[in-house]
């Protein structure tokens, strides 16, 4: 798995508001999308496009187009909904395919409650968006989900990453043939007791959405 870590001071000044504890629900989502599409801009770099020929008023010019078929965006929900619109903005035309999510809060095993997808991925490439990645279950399984049934190009953009999480996506995702690429705002510090990325920014869920039960 490729790591890319998006070194950019727009980049880092956006998360550092969303990171602070005082910004709102509402500027929070709006935050989130910003960043999303800064990071889409890296993560898109290997779309696969083809030869498109388009008439200026002056002239034939030749040019590129996505290619078919069109690639998949698929957010994990819950959190990852809150970067869907951000993405889209970048990418209209991809389609959107939904995961639901949720880590048990005791074991942290991701349980996976809602599924929309294709069942053939075949030669689809995949975005998948999840705000955090902690200790990597729930992407690996996601990833996992969507080789299974096909895809052949994995990129998965999450604002923030634990070292153990990515640890643990390269571990559990080693033997796949797949390529896959994880785009991130940042890498911090480490996982605490919970299970929550230190210094984090909380649980994003909650903060874009308000507290689950
Ligand atoms: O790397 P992991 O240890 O698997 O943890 C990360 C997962 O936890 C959060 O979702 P959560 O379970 O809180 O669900 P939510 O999106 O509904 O809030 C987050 O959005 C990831 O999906
Ligand atoms: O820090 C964390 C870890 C998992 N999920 C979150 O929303 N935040
Ligand atoms: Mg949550």
């Amino acid at each position: 798995m490729e790591l890319r870590v998006v070194d950019h001071p727009l980049v880092a000044h956006k998360l550092t508001l969303l990171r602070d504890r005082d910004t709102d629900s509402p500027t929070f989502r709006r935050l989130t999308e910003e960043l999303v599409t800064l990071l889409a801009y890296e993560a898109t770099r290997e779309v696969r496009v083809e030869p498109s020929t388009v008439p200026t008023p002056v002239a034939a010019a030749p040019g590129v187009r996505l290619r078919e078929p069109r690639p998949m965006v698929v957010p994990i929900l819950r959190a990852g909904l809150g970067m869907l619109e951000g993405m889209s903005r970048l990418m209209p035309t991809a389609e959107v395919g939904f995961v639901g999510m949720v880590r048990n809060e005791e074991t942290l095993q991701p349980v996976t409650y809602a599924e929309r997808l294709p069942t053939d991925l075949s030669g689809r490439q995949c975005y998948v968006l999840d705000p955090m990645l902690a200790t990597g279950g729930s992407l690996a399984t996601a990833v996992r989900f969507l080789v299974d049934r096909g895809a052949d190009h994995i990129t998965c953009i999450c604002l923030l990453a634990a070292p153990e999480g990515i640890d643990r996506m390269r571990e559990l995702l080693a033997e796949l043939e797949v390529p896959t690429t994880l785009v991130v705002a940042a890498v911090d510090e480490r996982l605490n007791e919970q299970g929550f990325i230190v210094p984090g920014l909380g649980d994003a869920g909650d903060r874009l959405y308000g507290v689950a039960d």
